[in-house]
């Protein structure tokens, strides 16, 4: 059960510069212990400025940040050993060997985990002796990975941790994170894969222009967007011989009506009933509700008419 009475991570009217540009525009949200929150967003949408300056690493221009209770830059020496941060691009020195970095990590935090038992779970053990210049990208993200938990932090930033990796990788490292999760770490995460998301958060912000356009529980933002029927009709199908929905039908001229609706029991079942009356085949029939794409893309379409 998630404690929103006491998050770990508050932010609030945060805003952001560089220079003229205001990348941040007043962005609030929290996090509660044990949570994953996920930040979305088109790029550009001022994402990783935000993770920037909730993990300390960037001044602010505006509002409040707090993280286990304290300012993340003013008060870094304090929360930096229960913090985990894996940045977009690491920088880690390419000349030293997989295992040395990570025993090097390893000495830098008096609350690292087995180290062993992280290598096997990210299947670098194969890649132990092999110098961080020569890994692959899908090899680097998963060693960035490993060094930001090493510390076994009390709270983790995710920076698009699996952009570059196969789907195999992608699900090992999932399995790691529900792992951290299980245990009780608090997790931010961005990322542009919206199954990873949906998968993996228990709440999630979309970003847009420098601002939070939805945000919410991933099934409460899901059900504020119309479900989808669809089923293929026959050539010169005239739509007015539908039953009477509550949703919108649209009907695709490749021969196939889609009907988006708040209503997805409702106009199923009256669908259903007119086929049945009228022995009609509704093939290729598909009902479902919205998914983050469908949200993502309501977003999009949001911000475009306002930049118009
Ligand atoms: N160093 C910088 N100097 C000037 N503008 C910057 C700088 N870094 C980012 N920006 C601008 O700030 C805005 C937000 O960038 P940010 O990297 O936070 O977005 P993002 O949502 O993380 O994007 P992406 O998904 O591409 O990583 C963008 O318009 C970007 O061009």
């Amino acid at each position: 059960m998630v404690d929103m009475a006491n998050p770990v991570i508050q932010v609030e009217g945060l805003r952001c510069s560089y220079g003229d540009f205001e990348a941040v525009r007043g962005v609030d949200f929290e996090v509660a212990r044990g949570e994953l929150f996920g930040l979305l967003g088109t790029n550009g949408a001022g994402k990783t400025t935000t993770m920037e300056a909730v993990e300390g690493l960037r001044a602010t221009t505006g509002g409040t940040i707090r993280v286990l209770g304290a300012d993340p830059l003013a008060d870094r020496r304090a929360i930096r050993p229960k913090v985990g941060i894996m940045l977009q691009d690491s920088g880690f020195p390419g000349d030293l060997t997989v295992g040395e970095m990570v025993a090097f990590w390893r000495s830098t935090s008096s609350r690292a985990s087995d180290a062993a038992e992280a290598v096997e779970a990210l299947d670098l053990v194969h890649r132990v002796d092999v110098r961080i210049k020569q890994l692959s990208g899908g090899e680097r993200r998963r060693l960035d990975l490993l060094l930001a938990t090493l510390g076994r932090p009390e709270v983790l930033f995710l920076d698009e941790p699996t952009t570059g990796l196969d789907p195999e990788s992608r699900q090992r490292v999932w399995e790691v994170v529900r792992g951290l999760l299980d245990g009780g770490t608090t997790i931010v995460l961005t990322t542009h894969y919206l199954e990873e998301a949906e998968s993996l958060a228990h709440r999630i912000a979309i970003m847009s222009e420098g601002r939070i356009a939805v945000s919410g529980r991933v099934a409460d933002v899901l059900a504020r967007q119309p479900a989808r029927i669809s089923f293929d009709v026959p050539a010169g199908f005239d739509v007015c011989a539908l039953p009477i929905l509550a949703g919108d039908v649209v009907h695709h001229p490749a021969g196939r009506v889609e009907v988006r609706t708040g209503e997805l029991q409702r106009d199923l079942g009256d669908l259903l009933d007119w086929a049945r009356r009228d022995g009609r085949a509704l093939t290729g029939l598909r009902a479902n509700h919205a998914s983050l794409e469908d949200v993502f893309h309501a977003v999009r379409t949001d911000e475009k008419a306002m930049s118009r």
